[in-house]
């Protein structure tokens, strides 16, 4: 163990060092080393806070040299498994903006310091991966989220951007004026996604009759849920456009999930904890025509990032919960007590958002975030779509200088 103390830091360290305790590690390449480090602030009253460097055993980090990472192709070059995990380095430099180490065979590595901070696990853990806007029905009717329009959304970036910054902070979006045919509609999928294509087919076409071994597929009501809980991969986005409805009733329902969750949190976050912890079995068992199939998927109901705590998928489905053997016995009550919790928030009519799909206008959903459901209806009731890959979405987004 070695230190190195500092008495007097630039003022941009003290930025954005100020309050934090900060654990970077460094690798090596021709030494074939890795090089653990820390650095400790301490803010103090004093004009000149103390900045110890403290070396640990057990961090690493990247070096950024070109014999260590190829900046053409954004990829590592230095093989990890070929270094000393006890490597520590001659020297330690640190200048204005740069921190500097040379290694034993001479390898110089430099961290720029906003880099450092940026690549920080304490700077992560205070940084959401996805910004969002939680809503119940007034929330969200407040809002009052423009619509993209069919041919700006096909035609115009700002279009596609204004569209996919509402559907990552609301996890719900509506284009108007598309041409209520299936074809058209899986142009705008296109538009922004790869098509994920399921047992269902890619682009699907459903009316209620039963020609699926599902709810789905008749007139009756359905609850709020998420689709295709019984997938490893839940589909990222659901994609809906009614395309005739000659009848009453069969209104869509829209429940931010994460909305729920957050009240969850708020009112038992030992529940909340319960519900991100315990793995559950979600299936799918078809026999209906020439259809035969059996899906698993396994998970918690709420998934999240380990470092931050933030949310990033809510996977539930009360008609494909499977049965429960994944838990404990002793933890299934408190396991069912928690998710009436949720439920109850799910359910409250303050969080529901109605809306009538109509031909021209299509709904894309965040199938990881916001539930959906619907009610009962009567006559002839045409719906097409397709589920897109969330990882699609997101790579359109972030090409366009979203974050996601
Ligand atoms: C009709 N469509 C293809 C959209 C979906 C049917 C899937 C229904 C299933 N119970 C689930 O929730 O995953
Ligand atoms: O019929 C509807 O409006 C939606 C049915 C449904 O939940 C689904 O297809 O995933
Ligand atoms: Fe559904």
């Amino acid at each position: 163990m070695w230190c190195h103390r500092l008495s007097h830091l630039q003022s941009s360290l003290q930025d954005l060092l100020r309050g934090r305790v900060i654990c970077w590690a460094l690798q090596q390449p021709s030494f074939n080393s890795l090089f653990p480090l820390a650095v400790h602030w301490h803010h103090t009253a004093s004009k000149y806070p103390n900045c110890a460097w403290q070396q640990h055993e057990d961090h690493f980090d990247h070096c950024r040299s070109a014999s260590c990472y190829n900046s053409k192709t954004h990829q590592r070059s230095l093989d990890t498994a070929s270094v000393d995990l006890c490597i520590k380095p001659k020297t330690v430099r640190l200048d204005e903006t740069t921190l500097f180490f040379t290694w034993p065979d001479g390898h110089v590595t430099r961290y720029d310091l906003d880099w450092l901070v940026q690549n920080s696990y304490e700077g992560q853990k205070q940084k959401v991966v996805q910004p969002r806007i939680l809503w119940n029905a007034e929330i969200y009717q407040q809002a009052q989220v423009p619509s993209v329009d069919f041919q700006s959304f096909l035609e115009t970036n700002e279009g596609l951007k204004n569209f996919l910054e509402n559907f990552l902070l609301y996890g719900i979006a509506f284009v108007e004026n598309v041409p209520p045919t299936q074809e058209h509609t899986e142009k705008l999928a296109e538009r922004i996604s790869l098509i994920r294509e399921t047992i269902y087919g890619r682009m699907w076409y459903f009316t209620s009759d039963f020609s699926r071994g599902d709810t789905a597929y008749t007139k009756l009501a359905l609850d709020r849920h998420t689709d295709t809980t019984y997938f490893q991969e839940p589909c990222g986005i659901q994609v809906f456009h009614c395309l005739k409805h000659e009848g009453t009733g069969g209104r869509t329902l829209l429940v931010d999930g994460f909305y729920a969750a957050e009240q969850v949190l708020q009112k038992a976050p030992e529940e909340f904890d319960l519900l991100s912890k315990v793995p559950l079995k979600h299936e799918y068992i078809e026999n209906v025509g020439e259809c035969h199939n059996h899906m698993i998927g396994v998970g918690p109901v709420l998934n999240i990032y380990p470092w931050n705590k933030e949310l990033y998928l809510i996977r539930y489905n009360n008609y494909d919960r499977a049965v429960i053997n994944t838990v404990p016995y002793d933890v299934v009550h408190r396991w069912y007590t928690a998710h009436r919790t949720l439920t109850i928030e799910l359910r409250r009519p303050e969080n529901e958002f109605w809306v009538k799909l109509k031909p021209g206008r299509v709904l894309f959903i965040d199938n990881w975030r916001v539930l959906h459901g619907r009610e009962s209806f009567t006559g002839y009731r045409q719906l097409c779509g397709c589920y897109l890959t969330r990882d699609d979405v997101l790579n359109t987004a972030r090409l366009l200088g979203l974050q996601a």
